[in-house]
């Protein structure tokens, strides 16, 4: 171990490898690697926690798991494996999720610094906060295929990793989706909406159907229209489409025929749509062309299978075999549970299929060049694959900073950035010139944190307040909500405490216009004071916006962002890069949510994963 080499260290440095106890929170591509250089260095106290077990895709490039280990627990295995370089030392395993209340302030504070190798920004967030609370250095680093970067955060010193906004998923609006869709990944988004719409967890943004609101389609002829339609098939609208599908006993003809041919016409009659694009084509099951652009009949030798394009025709029987599948899956789960769903996976055949099929029918109803399944795949996943080198010199760069915080040099760990290509100085990997201090309008780590928050108080629910307001947007785990002026309590942590005023809107509660509410996470030591601010609901704006003195804290546009937005003093703008991860949909947080909270009773299996992703 180098630590036992002479020389190599300074004796305090020596010293504190040896009886420093760190945390390493996740087992993945850069955790692996982070385990493997802490033992190789000298450290003998080391905690590592991972909620995953081993996936088969994770063994060309964590390098700790084998074939044999593939279904077991990342943390338990890294140690194992970590432990066969040198057995000398002391290594705890957590198969478990960092988000618990177990993982107190207290928890962390018996540590001596925090090295984070995760791929989500729910669990950042949160080991930032209980950082923040325990006052304790995290090292905070990720990979996104070429890119890397690595930073330091310590309270009042740094930013913290909220100081400044990642950017927001990229969305399309809802009408480009619904009625226009003019490039692939409009036909692949309405894909996996479709399949929220019919098997998955239920979401009114997500409609498929004609937006008749259109702005475009002039209101009044969309609702004509839709008025014409109602007349003529009765009152359709009033069903969603799942209702609709099960009503019709997913029988794939008559789906096909409604999303495929009856939508199209009725898009096709608000003809102010059409003016200025090409009209899209309306398709029947039984005239599906056998061949497109670029595909034909017989090539099924060519190429991978997932490279192969597929005919509409094709496309329509994978559809209707997809939908089968998935329609048998759906009523199994209901049977036990009515309230349990389908969630969409990349790595699920069926769900991938049906997705990759119905994208696919649509791009080609609206002229838009197909998409092959394994394009489709890593488009509706949002991959970038992970490259084992990257990760291996990030972890480099986080052992690095944890000798120079051993050493009280936190003015040393800058924040570094590995590159794809040299900037003109011709470097790869590219230092900050010195570390950049909190922004003093944080809501988090800030004294006395602030938030304004823009939204309908006459709709918005107490329930999504909590949800998607505290949780989703502010990433709290367990908040608990008064309103300052009264006292009154508004949200619990409690179970079943509030839950006769869940449903109720916040007008109905007396939060109004300027209402401010103290919100307190008890799980994260966290307290933050929310501005309501009432703003009515318009059509394709959000319903939920940062606002007023917290601008700096509003997720930026994507391009503002890669085009370097963080980082005050970096050597030069390019060599900043954002290297988050979207927002996981409420589908993948749900099935998260369900993996954390199962992580500790069973090894859980793996599903979609956002490290390894980019911005849609
Ligand atoms: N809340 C959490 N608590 C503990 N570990 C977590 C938590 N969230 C994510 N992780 C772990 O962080 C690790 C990140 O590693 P990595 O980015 O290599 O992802 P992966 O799932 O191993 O690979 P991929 O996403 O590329 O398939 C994963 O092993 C994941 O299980
Ligand atoms: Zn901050």
């Amino acid at each position: 171990m180098a630590a036992s080499i002479a020389g190599v260290f300074t004796d305090d440095l020596k010293n504190a490898v040896e009886t420093s106890k760190v945390l390493v929170v996740g087992a993945g591509g850069i955790g692996c690697e982070i385990l493997k250089n802490l033992v190789l260095s000298g450290f003998k106290d080391i905690e590592i926690i991972d909620l995953d077990t081993i996936d088969v895709s994770n063994l060309n490039r964590q390098f700790l798991f084998q074939k044999q280990h593939v279904g077991k627990s990342k943390a338990v295995v890294a140690r194992e494996s970590a432990l066969s370089f040198n057995p000398d030392v002391k290594i705890v395993a957590n198969h478990d999720s960092i988000i618990k209340p177990d993982y107190s302030v207290n928890y962390f504070k018996q540590f001596r610094m925090v090295l984070n190798a995760l791929d989500n920004r729910a669990a950042r967030n949160h080991v930032n906060r209980m950082c923040l609370a325990a006052d304790i250095p995290l090292i905070e680093s990720g990979t996104a295929g070429y890119d890397g970067q690595v930073e330091l955060i310590k309270k009042g010193m740094t930013k913290c990793y909220e100081c400044e906004p990642k950017a927001a998923q990229k969305t399309f609006p809802g009408c480009t989706i619904r009625n226009t869709p003019s490039e692939p990944i409009h036909c692949i988004v309405w894909g996996k909406h479709l399949f929220n719409q019919l098997f998955g967890e239920y979401d009114a943004d997500n409609d498929v159907s004609p937006d008749t609101e259109d702005p475009e389609a002039a209101g009044a002829a969309g609702e004509s229209a839709l008025k014409t339609k109602a007349n003529e098939q009765g009152d359709i609208e009033r069903v969603t489409t799942r209702q609709w599908a099960q009503q019709s006993g997913y029988d794939s003809a008559k789906l096909f025929h409604k999303l495929f041919h009856d939508d199209i016409k009725y898009l096709l009659s608000m003809h102010n749509l059409w003016e200025k694009r090409r009209k899209p084509t309306p398709l029947k099951m039984n005239e599906l062309p056998d061949a497109v652009a670029g595909s034909s009949k017989d090539n099924s030798a060519e190429g991978l299978k997932d490279q192969r394009p597929w005919s509409i025709v094709e496309c329509g029987q994978i559809f209707s075999r997809s939908l089968q599948s998935l329609k048998t899956k759906f009523e199994d789960l209901q049977s036990k549970n009515k309230d349990d769903h389908l969630v969409w996976d990349k790595d699920d055949k069926d769900a991938m299929d049906f997705v990759a099929a119905c994208a696919n029918i649509r791009a080609y109803i609206f002229g838009i060049p197909q998409k092959t399944r394994f394009d489709i795949k890593s488009m509706a996943g949002n991959i970038i694959p992970a490259i084992a080198t990257t990760n291996a010199i990030i972890a480099g760069l986080v052992v690095l900073n944890a000798f120079n915080i051993l050493q009280n040099r936190l003015e040393s760990c800058h924040s570094v950035y590995c590159r794809l290509r040299p900037n003109h100085r011709g470097q790869l990997i590219v230092p900050e010139r010195g570390l950049n201090p909190p922004n003093e309008k944080c809501y988090v780590c800030r004294d006395s944190p602030q938030i304004a928050v823009s939204v309908d108080v006459n709709k918005l629910t107490v329930k999504e307040l909590e949800e998607r307001v505290l949780k989703s947007l502010l990433n709290m785990v367990q908040p608990d909500a008064v309103k300052d002026s009264t006292g009154d309590v508004v949200i619990s942590s409690e179970e079943g405490e509030m839950e006769g005023t869940y449903h109720k809107s916040l007008a109905e509660m007396g939060i109004l216009d300027g209402t401010v509410l103290s919100v307190d996470d008890f799980v994260q030591n966290y307290s933050l004071q929310v501005i309501i601010n009432h703003r009515e609901a318009e059509h394709n704006k959000p319903d939920i916006e940062i606002v007023g003195d917290q601008s700096k804290c509003q997720p930026k546009a994507e391009e503002e962002k890669s085009n370097g937005g963080s980082g005050d003093n970096a050597e030069e703008e390019d060599d900043l890069m954002l290297l988050d991860e979207v927002e996981e949909t409420p589908s993948a947080k749900a099935e998260r949510k369900r993996k954390q909270d199962s992580a500790e009773e069973s090894p859980v299996s793996k599903k979609l994963r956002t490290s390894d992703v980019i911005v849609l």
